[in-house]
């Protein structure tokens, strides 16, 4: 911990604190019915404001302030300013006339492609798909060979890699990110539903507009996949106001649409509205560290509590009413996910990209790394689809993690059963999610074989795949202890 400005502020704050405490009989009450609406947060640099008033700015500017305190707050600091544009969800500008010119050409080739990539319902017949495919991406190909001044795009490109965001601003530059992730993905499956034709490919070239690009953006945030991720594809995909952007299935019918949107929405609402949780997180492991117990105790409470709303907007939308299950497998999944890869010329082996799943959103790894869980993810998971500061972030919270020295007794024991608290909402989403998640894959799509977009293709019969996919829902929820 570094020793600075902010950090004796905060001493001699719980200096005065603790000689009151001593002087006179008055103790903090700990038996708070809702920590969300305590007026003043203890031992806090900005401790005065009222809780329940703060705004993401409020909660950004405090985690921004502590960041010489702890390295948990640095690297969430860090990842908010850089990668968020300086807000979480990260700010995204698409707004045409501010991006530079050499990048609108892809806005419009978007505009051009997108009514041809979806099907209403698809051909069950291989060849008719192939060609709807080829159709699909020599159009697409021509498109971007003709439109995009690729040398110019490298140029912006690599004035962001020198650091010059005045000549390609960070909220550009992330919206970038999702418009080309959509092109990439667009072009890799050439028709939605994905089809047994484009499934069965192993690997594929695409056109070099949208790979130069690609491994430029992918250097910057730390990532090593050929395919999308949570952030690229869905937690940037809207404009501040929360306008959805990038579409696959434009032109289809509403139910469709609708459910493509609020899939979408839930990944994005359960990212954006975490601040609160990754602030408290912050919070609860630099009170443990100065060994202030009651502190700690109010900010993993609010660790529980906020988990709550932010839980809620994936139990109020998971479900038929919102997103249809007969549009989700085939209309939605399919677009998000890669399974391709290439042969490693050194090693000679097969590398394989497999696409998004929730195990990407930041929430979960970094509460799992507070409680001092295991990392899901597996190395080459995390280092293709976790943004490197995401996961910098999360491995701080898991180095700080103090569940383990806890003891039993008294506020240290109050705070055992506040994690404890926090291991349950944990555990119910994660049952949730995996009777959810079944109703949703067992949709059948005699178009394609079975597939899920985190895991690729799967199991000849999806009886079989879900055995395989629900060993890791319920090896999770097992874990979760
Ligand atoms: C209906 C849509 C969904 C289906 C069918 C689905 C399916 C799955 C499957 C099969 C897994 C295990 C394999 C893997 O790791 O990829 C998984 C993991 C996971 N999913 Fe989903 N998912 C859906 C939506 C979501 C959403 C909206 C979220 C978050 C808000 C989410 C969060 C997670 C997390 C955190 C894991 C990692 C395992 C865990 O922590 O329990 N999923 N999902």
């Amino acid at each position: 911990m570094a020793f600075n400005t902010g950090y004796v502020v905060l001493s001699i704050f719980a200096t005065i604190f603790f000689a009151f405490k001593a002087l006179t009989k008055w103790r903090p009450s700990i038996h708070v019915p809702n920590p969300l609406h305590v007026k003043t947060r203890l031992n806090s640099m900005t401790s005065l404001l009222p809780f329940h008033t703060k705004t993401v700015d409020d909660e950004i500017k405090e985690i921004t302030a502590l960041a010489d305190c702890h390295e948990t707050a640095a690297r969430l600091a860090e990842l908010i300013h850089k990668d968020g544009a300086g807000s979480w969800p990260p700010r995204c500008n698409y707004v045409d006339s501010s991006w530079p010119a050499a990048l609108r050409p892809y806005i419009d080739i978007y505009h051009e492609m997108k009514a041809l990539l979806p099907a209403a319902k698809p051909s069950l017949v291989d060849e008719e798909n192939r060609v709807r495919i080829d159709y699909f991406r020599a159009r697409h190909a021509k498109l971007l060979e003709d439109k995009v001044d690729l040398e110019a795009v490298t140029q912006l490109l690599k004035a962001a890699e020198a650091g010059r965001w005045d000549a390609f601003p960070r909220d550009v530059y992330n919206a970038f990110y999702c418009c080309i992730a959509w092109h990439r993905h667009a072009y890799r499956w050439g028709t939605i539903p994905s089809v047994r034709p484009a499934q069965l490919e192993l690997s594929l070239p695409l056109p070099a507009q949208l790979t130069s690009p690609w491994t430029s953006l992918q250097s910057h945030f730390g990532l090593n996949s050929d395919s999308g991720n949570i952030m690229s594809n869905i937690v940037l995909n809207f404009s501040p106001p929360g306008i959805y952007q990038f579409r696959i299935n434009t032109g289809l019918p509403g139910q469709i649409q609708t459910s493509e949107e609020e899939f979408s929405r839930v990944l994005r609402e359960v990212e954006g509205g975490s601040i609160p949780i990754y602030s408290a997180i912050i919070h609860a492991i630099l009170a443990y560290s100065r060994g202030d117990f009651v502190s700690c105790l109010q900010h993993t409470k609010q660790i529980a509590e906020g988990l709550r709303p932010v839980l809620s907007e994936y139990y109020d939308r998971v479900h038929d009413k919102t997103i249809a299950r007969s549009a989700w497998l085939s209309h939605v999944q399919g677009f998000y996910a890669w399974g391709m890869g290439f042969q490693d010329e050194k090693t000679g082996e097969w590398v394989k990209f497999d696409g998004l799943s929730g195990n990407q959103v930041m929430l979960f790894q970094a509460v799992d790394a507070f409680l001092g869980l295991d990392v899901y993810l597996g190395e080459a998971a995390r280092m293709g689809n976790v943004p490197r500061l995401q996961r910098e972030f999360c491995e701080a919270v898991g180095r700080a993690s103090f569940r383990e020295r806890l003891g039993r007794e008294g506020i240290e024991g109050r705070i055992r059963t506040e994690m404890a608290e926090i291991v349950k909402r944990l555990r119910v989403f994660r049952s949730a999610h995996r009777s959810r998640a079944k109703e949703y894959l067992l949709v059948p799509a005699p178009e394609r074989l079975p597939m899920t977009a985190g895991k690729s293709l799967l199991k000849a019969d999806m009886e079989e795949s879900l055995e395989f996919l629900d060993a890791f829902m319920v090896g999770r929820l097992q874990q979760t202890v």
